[in-house]
């Protein structure tokens, strides 16, 4: 997949509210001018690879890029599930992440429960790559140790 690896950091900010409260699964949503930083040409779709959150422990996640057709959004947005249970929130917080791989595009559904289990069988498969040693080097990556300020994108 073209752009892979891809190294992001940006700021959390809000969306709507759906992911803890309608799916179950909270996504930590980047800022619009994040979104519009990523190459115009990236897929959209379900990806996988790491993320911390400040200078925090580096966590697998799961990342959905696009318009959630299921909601039909206006906006592109660009979200990731950290597979991590957190104590609190972390709005305002820097996000880095390093996406690896390359799940699916994105789809509508019948239901919010077929969205749901489509998400947790995306988790599923992000967990099983990314202990995949071409994945798992990523995790350690000097990207993870740089000073938080410092935002980089694609190195
Ligand atoms: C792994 C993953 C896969 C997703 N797949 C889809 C999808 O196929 N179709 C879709 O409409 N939304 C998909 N979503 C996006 C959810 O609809 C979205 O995260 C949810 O609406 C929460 O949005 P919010 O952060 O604005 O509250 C996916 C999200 C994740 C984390
Ligand atoms: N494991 C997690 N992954 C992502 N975000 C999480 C996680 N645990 C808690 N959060 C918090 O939940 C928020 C996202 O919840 P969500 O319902 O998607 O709201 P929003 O629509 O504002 O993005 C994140 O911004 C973060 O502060
Ligand atoms: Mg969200």
């Amino acid at each position: 997949m073209r752009h892979l690896p891809y190294f992001c950091r940006g700021e959390v900010v809000k969306g709507f509210g759906r992911g803890s409260k309608e799916l179950g699964i909270p996504t930590a949503n980047f800022s619009e001018q994040v979104v519009e930083s990523f190459p115009s040409d990236i897929s959209t779709g379900i990806y996988y690879g790491w993320a911390c959150v400040g200078n925090g422990d580096v966590h697998k996640m799961v990342l959905s890029i696009g318009w959630n057709p299921f909601y039909k959004n206006i906006k592109k947005s660009v979200e990731t599930h950290i597979i991590h249970t957190f104590k609190e929130d972390f709005y305002g917080e820097i996000l880095s992440i390093v996406i690896t791989g390359y799940i699916r595009p994105e789809k509508n559904f019948d239901s919010l429960a077929a969205l749901i289990s489509a998400i947790q069988e995306d988790i599923e498969e992000a967990k099983r790559q990314l202990d995949l040693p071409e994945h798992l080097k990523l995790k350690e990556d000097n990207f993870f140790h740089q000073p938080e300020g410092k935002i980089v994108n694609n190195h």
